[in-house]
């Protein structure tokens, strides 16, 4: 059997960075990760194409720069991108497919998927491949994820993720997500899962998504990636050289890129701490971890309180300046 990874550290990564990729650090990453055989190499702002401004943190360097550099420099690997609908612009897609990139992957919150049909469209018109990830999957039965599935699918979605965004799903949870997926697409899309460490569990998460139908997995090397970080790939690719899943990784070359090239460009280790294990736990977006850091200082708050009241309100991706009201509400209390 033979899984494809995604490596998101220089997208999921990007949160953890907060934006601050130079393109010699985009260019040394892409080159190990090519050269380990990674076969798709994710390269954004975080919060996908047009993701720089005050709300979720400017770039240090034009994105569309950071996506040139990286297909220029990978030999095998894809060069992916992500967007949102009404973050990014169909202009986004079009400079993004013209600097090289040839995976769009289209992410809405995980009911609702209508918002991509258009984005879908455009994509396979300039002949990209597709991606679709059904965000926060935790928050929604498997049937109704496998609803929206169907409508990007319908709307040109090669392959719909399901996207443990804040690291909350535990085991079976993933398996019947996928397999919910995998039942309604049939031939018609792949399915893929994108996992968050914040309870521990992205490397086994993954597995059972894989043996639930899942044929695209993602990952960050040295879980570069929002909250506790993402699914490690090279923990992930040595389970699957002892499961006999097929990824097309070398193990050896994977864990030396982790180590040599991937960990300098970190500004801290991904860690699994308090902060991160509360987003896991009360089912918060990885990607409000820096914000919650920042706004603790800031207002001189707790970010563990931030985090929870995040959780009680069942705030999504996007709705990053309501923490701001948290923790103002949390200094005047
Ligand atoms: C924009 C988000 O960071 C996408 C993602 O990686 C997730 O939801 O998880
Ligand atoms: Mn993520």
């Amino acid at each position: 059997m033979y899984i494809r990874v995604t490596d998101s550290s220089l997208r999921d990564g990007s949160h953890a960075k907060r934006h601050q990729f130079t393109v010699a650090e985009v260019t040394a990453v892409v080159a190990a990760l090519d050269a380990a055989g990674v076969p798709v190499i994710e390269v954004t702002h975080g919060d996908g194409l047009g993701g720089s401004s005050f709300t979720y943190g400017r770039s240090r360097t034009p994105e569309q720069e950071l996506i040139k550099a990286a297909a220029e420099t990978a030999t095998n690997a894809k060069i992916a991108f992500l967007m949102l609908p009404g973050i990014g612009l169909f202009d986004d897609i079009r400079a993004a497919a013209g600097n090289g990139a040839t995976v769009c992957r289209i992410a809405s919150h995980c009911t609702e998927a209508d918002i991509t049909e258009q984005h879908f469209g455009l994509a396979r018109e300039l002949g990209l491949e597709t991606v679709g990830f059904l965000m926060m999957a935790h928050s929604q039965p498997p049937l109704e994820l496998a609803k929206q599935a169907r409508i990007m699918a319908d709307a040109g979605c090669q392959c719909v993720y399901v996207v443990d965004s804040a690291g909350a799903l535990v085991l079976d949870q993933v398996g019947d997500r996928v397999a919910a997926l995998v039942a309604e697409l049939g031939a018609d899309a792949q399915v893929g899962f994108h996992g968050h460490e914040n309870l521990g569990l992205g490397v086994a998460n993954s597995v059972l998504a894989v043996r639930a139908g899942a044929k695209q997995i993602d990952g960050s090397t040295r879980r570069f990636g929002a909250g506790a970080g993402n699914t490690p790939v090279e923990a992930f690719v040595g389970v699957c050289d002892k499961l006999g899943i097929r990824t097309g990784i070398d193990f050896f070359a994977i864990v030396d890129a982790a180590e040599d090239v991937v960990r300098p460009v970190m500004p801290d280790e991904c860690k699994l701490d308090r902060l991160a294990l509360i987003m896991g736990y009360a089912g918060v977006y990885s990607s409000f971890l820096t914000h919650a850091y920042a706004l603790a200082q800031r207002y001189q708050v707790s970010g563990a309180e931030i985090l929870v009241k995040a959780g009680e309100r069942r705030l999504v991706g996007g709705q990053e300046d309501q923490l701001i009201d948290i923790a103002v509400e949390l200094s005047n209390r």
